[in-house]
């Protein structure tokens, strides 16, 4: 099978592509590499680069490649720049997916795994979050990303494009082999601001607030290993060949951790100090996400292999301690 993953020079999407060549599957991936890298790319993967806006370019890949499948993890995502920019985020969230999914319909292409986030929920009313609960995203990026699963859904009504959505919520960690890893410019998730801190790149990490109504007063989130979150994404292609329906899904480990929790694994796991200071709040952060990814391992057959959040803290330590500068570490 043919699978097209969107976004597969990415951190999440390279992982994925790493797992789909080991599975057996061909593999081709598009991305315009503005916040991926060409060296994560699997070298079995035929790359193509390209915007998934531009639609030329689109159609071109499409009639080379016989695709059954995408896989689509290109977006911008920095939940704070879309309040500043949500246009920028419309224009290549929204329309991007316009694009895909108008030529998924004219080259026949039935199915359809998306990268969707805890961030379609908001501020949660109950604690494990179901994919029943509320959706009142308090970002343009949550925005986007729920404006993007309800073209799913019509596109399935009028056109049957099937499609999995999956709800992200902290992604973490690194291949096993950390020959691949995460490298954003600039970084904003905890777990690598957290190391590059214990490598010395930073002074301290700033911990957004230590008032919210939590046990030590930090965020609470639920970590979720990267090579189990890309597993789920081929039990989702499996899921939509077996059974041609559509669903949604939540991807977590259940089990959620402080900010402050975070950074004593991480002085556990590297030995080093990490120093760290408390700061004001981050606007739009909820105190605690906890996601109960029951129906995933119930339905799909999901069964998550690295969810001891030090597995998680120690593979990505083994990247970022071998590449202190990411993709551009000698
Ligand atoms: N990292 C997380 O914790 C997390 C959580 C929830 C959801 N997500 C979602 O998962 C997906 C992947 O996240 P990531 O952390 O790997 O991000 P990333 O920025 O590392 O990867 C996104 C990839 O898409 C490419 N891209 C962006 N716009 C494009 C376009 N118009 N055309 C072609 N390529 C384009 C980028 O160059 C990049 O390689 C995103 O959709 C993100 O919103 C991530
Ligand atoms: O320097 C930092 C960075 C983060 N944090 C805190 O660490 C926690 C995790 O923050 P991340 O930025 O790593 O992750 P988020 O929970 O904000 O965001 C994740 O979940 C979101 C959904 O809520 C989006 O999907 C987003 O793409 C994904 O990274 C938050 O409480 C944040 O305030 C700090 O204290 N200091």
């Amino acid at each position: 099978m043919i699978i097209a993953v969107l976004g597969g020079a990415g951190y999440i999407g390279s992982h994925a592509v790493d797992q789909l060549i080991k599975k057996g599957y061909e593999v081709v991936v598009i991305d315009n590499l503005l916040t991926g890298h060409k060296e994560a790319v699997h070298e079995k993967a035929r790359f193509y680069e390209g915007d998934i806006r531009d639609k030329v370019f689109m159609q071109s890949v499409f009639s080379k490649e016989k695709i059954e499948g995408v896989v689509h993890f290109s977006a911008s995502s920095l939940v704070g720049e879309s309040v500043e920019q949500p246009l920028k985020y419309f224009n290549n969230n929204v329309y991007g997916t316009q694009i895909t999914l108008e030529v998924m319909k004219e080259f026949d292409v039935k199915y359809i795994v998306f990268s969707s986030t805890a961030a379609t929920y908001g501020e949660p009313e109950d604690i494990p979050i179901l994919e029943t609960a509320k959706t009142l995203p308090k970002s343009p990026y949550g925005e986007s990303k729920l404006m993007m699963e309800k073209m799913l859904y019509w596109c399935d009504v009028a056109y049957g494009i099937k499609s999995v959505a999956l709800r992200y919520f902290n992604v973490a960690g690194a291949q096993l082999e950390a020959k691949i890893g995460e490298d954003h410019t600039p970084e904003s998730h905890l777990v690598p601001i957290i190391l590059q801190t214990a490598l010395g790149q930073r002074k301290e990490i700033t911990v957004f607030g230590d008032d919210y109504d939590t046990p030590d007063g930090t965020c609470i989130r639920d970590y979720v290993h990267v090579v189990d979150l890309c597993d789920a994404h081929i039990l989702a292609l499996e899921y939509l060949k077996a059974h041609n329906q559509s669903n949604v899904f939540n991807l977590g480990s259940s089990e959620g951790f402080s900010v402050k929790e975070m950074i004593d694994v991480a002085r556990q796991v590297t030995e080093k100090e990490i120093p760290e200071k408390i700061g004001e709040r981050r606007a739009g952060d909820p105190a605690v996400l906890v996601a109960s990814s029951e129906k995933a391992q119930k339905v799909l057959g999901w069964q998550p292999q690295h969810t001891n959040v030090k597995t998680i803290m120690e593979t990505a330590w083994k990247w970022h301690s071998t590449h202190p500068k990411g993709y551009d570490s000698k």
